[in-house]
């Protein structure tokens, strides 16, 4: 591969468009061990994602994790696979399809919405190339994490900049941060759970489990427990319930060192033990569902619950296609195209809004 700057001269005088890219974590292409294997691969080769000097984890990867964990992780993958693949998969491809239609309600269909995942198909090295091809030159990047973690939102940035290391004409481009506060967003949350309880009443505790990273991370200065905790104070907030009620946790601790406590499994156990009948668990830090949500909390975690003595275990789904959740997607995009919408849109009401703001702009001088 030639290193740099190769794409297909710019075609001088077409037309640029602004595009939004949605970029999730990733999945295997199949629920089988030798679909795992490459995925897994590149997900722990990630220097973001796993914090070992080389020396140390390609041994351990290579030589033990490669070897076991595919076949593993397949068997849990497939309790959850659906007919049309990896559940993250087909729920971020139908909010990408859902986003332009919201954008196109407010006014915004010429905007071109695409996804990706950071490990994996679709890759984001080849959707930029599909957004290039279509001429835009404009994008905003929006990793789907409301709380930010540098094992998540800063690997899709560095991502980014990789690739486009290899465009001699760059976009500009922007990214979303994070989340963890956005009034939508938890007002989606809140709704999701109000929901839940019309139906079936309230439990004893609400859970709000968050996928866990190193314990390491949090004194290194990663923000993302103080923003997981963000959310969960907002969520509580915004039921109305009291604090003791709901409980933070994290979920899917890897290898041997401390992750970030408390943990979800061991927590649950504990309640159980401790005589608590009815839990209703939610992740807040998955938009979509997933392996790590539908596997690990709605069933590994169902039955250590219900084993300990637990009476009632309930699972809230995550956000999904759910319409204040792609309500306030496509509010947040907005706020973070900013002109960009004024630039793209050609059309009177956009000229006029220039206009008007040009004309305050001379006034104010
Ligand atoms: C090894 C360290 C890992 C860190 C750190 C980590 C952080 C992290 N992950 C997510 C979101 C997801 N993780 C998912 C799967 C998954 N995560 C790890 C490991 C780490 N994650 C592994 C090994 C796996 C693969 C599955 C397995 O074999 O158990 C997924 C689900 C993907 C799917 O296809 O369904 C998501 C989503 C966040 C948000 C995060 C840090 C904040
Ligand atoms: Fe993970
Ligand atoms: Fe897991």
């Amino acid at each position: 591969m030639s290193r740099y700057w190769t794409e297909p001269p710019f075609k001088h005088g077409s037309e640029t468009r602004t595009g939004v890219l949605l970029v999730n974590l990733g999945t295997p292409d199949a629920p089988t061990a030798a679909a795992l294997r490459p995925y897994l691969k590149q997900f722990l080769s990630d220097p973001r994602v796993v914090e070992i000097p080389r020396l140390i984890w390609w041994p351990i990867l290579n030589g033990i994790i490669l070897n076991t964990r595919p076949k593993a992780s397949a068997r849990k993958y497939a309790s959850v696979w659906m007919d049309e693949g990896s559940p993250l998969k087909v729920h971020t491809e139908r909010q990408a399809k859902l986003l332009a239609g919201y954008l196109l309600k407010a006014g915004h269909g010429e905007l071109d919405i695409a996804y990706a995942m950071r490990y994996g198909k679709p890759s984001i090295a080849d959707t930029l190339n599909g957004m290039r091809s279509r001429g835009c030159t404009r994008i905003l990047v929006v990793p789907m994490y409301p709380q930010y973690s540098a094992s998540t939102t800063a690997t899709v940035i560095d991502e980014v900049g990789r690739c486009l290391a290899h465009w001699r004409n760059q976009p500009e481009i922007r990214f979303v941060r994070s989340f963890q506060d956005d009034p939508g967003y938890i007002a989606a949350l809140v709704a999701s759970v109000r929901e839940h309880w019309a139906v079936h009443g309230e439990p004893d505790r609400l859970l709000l489990s968050f996928h866990g990273v190193p314990r390491r991370s949090l004194d290194l200065g990663d923000p993302y427990h103080c923003e997981c905790h963000k959310t969960g104070r907002l969520v509580a907030e915004g039921l109305g319930v009291a604090p003791e009620r709901v409980l933070v946790t994290f979920q899917s601790r890897f290898g041997k060192a401390e992750w970030l406590k408390p943990y979800t499994q061991p927590t649950l156990e504990a309640l159980a033990a401790q005589g608590v009948g009815r839990v209703d668990v939610m992740c807040p830090g998955f938009v979509a569902d997933c392996l790590e949500t539908l596997e690990e909390i709605a069933m590994e975690c169902k039955e250590a619950f219900l084993e300990k003595g637990g009476k009632v275990f309930h699972y809230i789904p995550c956000l999904n296609e759910r319409h204040e959740w792609m309500q306030a997607l496509s509010e947040l995009t907005c706020r973070h195209l900013g002109h960009w919408l004024e630039i793209q849109a050609p059309d009177a009401a956009a000229r006029e809004a220039s206009a008007t703001r040009a004309r305050a702009l001379g006034a104010a001088r």
